[in-house]
């Protein structure tokens, strides 16, 4: 469904990614992983089109990616969040995500402001699958709450319904379980389950080891911009490769290698 080959990415004369070769299949939950600044983050901008790439071709269903914006990206089909979450606070949940539903009605704000008579009809479907989204996430009793109130771990569920308002095929997930409680990383990680099997594909870059291990079928390992290993959660656990891109790190804020053998 989504393929990275031969990706390379400088800014000036540093060069962030070399030869970066990915394939997310279709239906796939996929893992990026690697220690902090290894180029995951970069990875998801370029995929977005947020950055150009200075090297290589990405391809989501056939289609080239390259020269595309953000916008004509979200409408074939890739959603995303963010490591650090941008919600509307002073809006309720379902006004949060209708927002993300805009892009599906013929009228948007223009038809509100003129009163166009579809209008209406399209909010009433925006609303409707904004709830739907919102009871996927187990927020729809909160649908009409302000934003600001939410937990932190339900301000990351509702992220991730608005994203799936722009109705993806591929979602993409920067840290999804970042601050989150054990108990709400474990009822994300059947939410996420849950969503796969209704027909999406997701990558996600997660450091945390337990999640992505227990909740990715495939994981690649990116260090100093390069994939240093690509497989299945047992496979990577027992690269060497891998656990020495983990052990070699002094950062208390990375995952140890015990971390990556959980
Ligand atoms: N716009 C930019 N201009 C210059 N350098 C950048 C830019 N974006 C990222 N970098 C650099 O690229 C490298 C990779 O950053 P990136 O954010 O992709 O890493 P990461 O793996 O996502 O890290 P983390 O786990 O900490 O989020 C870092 O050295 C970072 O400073």
């Amino acid at each position: 469904m989504l393929e990275l080959g031969a990706i390379s990415k400088n800014f000036g004369g540093l060069h962030v990614l070399h030869d970066v070769n990915v394939s997310v299949p279709q239906g796939a939950i996929f893992g990026l992983i690697g220690p902090n600044g290894a180029g995951k983050t970069t990875v998801f901008n370029l995929i977005t089109g947020l950055l150009a790439p200075s090297g290589g071709t990405i391809q989501f269903d056939g289609q080239s990616l390259l020269q595309k914006k953000p916008h004509e990206i979200t409408r074939l089909g890739i959603a995303r969040t963010f490591q650090n979450i941008r919600l509307f606070k002073e809006m309720t949940l379902l006004e949060n995500v209708v927002v993300g539903a805009y892009r599906h009605m013929h009228y948007g704000f223009g038809g509100l402001l003129l009163g166009l008579p579809g209008y209406r009809k399209h909010e009433a479907q925006a609303r409707t699958r904004a709830l739907e989204l919102l009871s996927w996430m187990k927020l729809d009793h909160k649908a009409h709450d302000l934003a600001d109130n939410l937990s932190y771990g339900e301000q990351r569920r509702l992220e991730l319904a608005r994203a799936l308002a722009t109705e993806p095929r591929l979602l993409l997930l920067d840290e999804p379980v970042a601050g989150m409680n054990t108990g709400e990383r474990a009822e994300l990680m059947r939410e996420i389950t849950a969503i796969r099997d209704r027909g999406y594909t997701i990558l996600m870059i997660e450091h945390d080891m337990r999640f992505v291990m227990g909740l990715c079928e495939r994981i690649a390992v990116l260090n100093f911009g390069k994939i240093i290993a690509c497989g299945r959660p047992d496979e990577i656990r027992n690269n060497e490769q891998v656990i020495e891109a983990y052990l070699g790190r002094e950062d208390d804020d990375e995952p140890s290698a015990e971390g990556v053998t959980q």
